[in-house]
């Protein structure tokens, strides 16, 4: 399976295209809608959240709500474009009219001044349009597809914050990872609220202080995937390993700059004897392990024990608060200045962290199973779990 974004922040449509999903898929819109809304939420977001209404129009490969084995095309509506229409027509030629709200002044922390001399453009719109992280809308769409491909095979992917600048909520708050419902139930706004009402508040106080200040925040989010089959993913090459393309995934959001798995960096704080998951049996459960510290991964492979893994947002680039850059045009030193920017989307990005483990995870999934009619899928993943109890 593969997919393709495209489209502009202020440009007409976002859309996805996605190729390689079953035949045979009852996907539903309102799912799609529902992960869509969540992207939107999350304390600390600017203006930009208030003027948009995310709504999936499914274009191609979906008949009567069931999937056909052909290309799906999602689109989405920028509302915003109403106001940019001019300035963003993919049509109307070039005028001095048309072409006001240039961009000469590169932002520190975007792909701004880089991407300008990379791609010969002196109207660094060209560049912000589409870096913006406005482009992961489209990641949750086609997660949300992934989502229900992984939840015929009872497949679960749950996102959620887990630190917001300085504020860690308690992960002994957490239910145990075994118990789905709860977990969804407890992690459902993607936001800790839900779960570590004392870090909430902190962190409520911290983004209103923070604003306050001009600055902004980062984080980190983490991803838990459970009930995956063991032998997902290949310790054979370095490509083929499953854990690397999930790190891959994750890096691939906009202002993520770190990945781990299970207790991650913590690793290197205790001896072997306290890191290593041990493997135990029963005839009811067949193998499995009896802690989780290495996050499910094992040799590159999927170890059948939950999937845990945690990736950390840098603060938002774009301050109130001017930082330093230099004009392309005059070469003269500016103080940055913004006219709307998040705080913080951390909140956001744990739904989008959850879009990018569920896409890799169905694209393994898809890689090793029948990929062309879903109860085949199906048929083939209950046999393969069968075969792997009775090891
Ligand atoms: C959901 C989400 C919302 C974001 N909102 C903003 C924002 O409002 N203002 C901003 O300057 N950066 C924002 N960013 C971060 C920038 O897109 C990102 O830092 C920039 O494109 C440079 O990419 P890099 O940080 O990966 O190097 C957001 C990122 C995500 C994931
Ligand atoms: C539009 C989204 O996020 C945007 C991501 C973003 C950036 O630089 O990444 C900058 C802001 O865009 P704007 O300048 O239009 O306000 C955010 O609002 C979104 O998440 O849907």
């Amino acid at each position: 399976m593969r997919y393709t974004t495209a489209g502009e922040s202020h440009g007409p449509k976002l859309t996805a295209v996605i190729e390689g999903i079953p035949a045979g898929l009852t996907l539903s819109a309102d799912k799609i809608n529902a992960a869509l809304a969540r992207r939107q939420q999350g304390y600390g977001r600017g203006n930009r959240m208030k003027i948009e209404h995310d709504q999936v129009e499914i274009v191609s490969g979906v008949r009567h709500q069931i999937t056909l084995g052909s290309p799906i095309t999602l689109q989405v509506t920028n509302r915003d474009y109403a106001h940019w229409d001019e300035i963003m027509s993919p049509t109307a030629v070039a005028t001095p009219e048309n072409s006001i709200r240039q961009v000469t002044k590169p932002r520190p922390g975007h792909a701004d001044l880089v991407g300008g001399q990379k791609y010969q453009q002196r109207d660094l719109r060209n560049v912000l349009e589409r870096s913006s992280a406005r482009e992961t809308t489209m990641r949750v769409a086609v997660g949300s597809v992934c989502q229900q491909l992984l939840a015929a095979i009872n497949v679960e992917v749950l996102g959620f914050v887990q630190q917001l600048g300085g504020i860690h909520a308690d992960p002994a708050k957490l239910p145990e990872l075994g118990d789905l419902a709860t977990l969804r139930a407890v992690t459902e706004a993607s936001d800790v609220r839900t779960y570590d009402e004392t870090a909430a508040t902190k962190i409520q106080t911290l983004i209103d202080a923070t604003k306050k200040a001009g600055d902004t925040l980062g984080g980190v989010v983490e991803v838990v995937a459970t009930n995956l089959p063991a032998g997902l993913g290949s310790y054979v090459s370095a490509d083929t390993k499953l854990d690397a393309k999930l790190a891959q995934a994750i890096v691939s959001i906009n202002a993520f700059k770190g990945v781990e798995f299970g207790d991650g960096f913590g690793l290197a704080e205790h001896p072997g004897s306290e890191d290593m998951d041990e493997i135990l049996y029963t005839p009811e459960r067949g193998f499995y392990r009896g802690s989780d510290h290495l996050g499910g991964f094992e040799g590159g492979m999927t170890n059948g024990e939950p999937i845990i893994v945690k990736g950390v947002m840098k603060p938002i680039p774009t301050l109130y608060k001017p930082l330093n850059s230099v004009d392309i045009a005059t070469k003269e030193a500016y103080k940055a200045n913004v006219e709307r920017s998040d705080t913080t989307a951390v909140p956001a990005a744990a739904v989008v962290a959850e879009a990018m483990v569920a896409i890799t995870l169905a694209q393994a999934v898809l890689a090793k199973f029948d990929a062309d009619a879903l109860p085949r899928l199906q048929a083939q993943v209950t046999a393969y779990r069968k075969e792997l109890a009775a090891y």
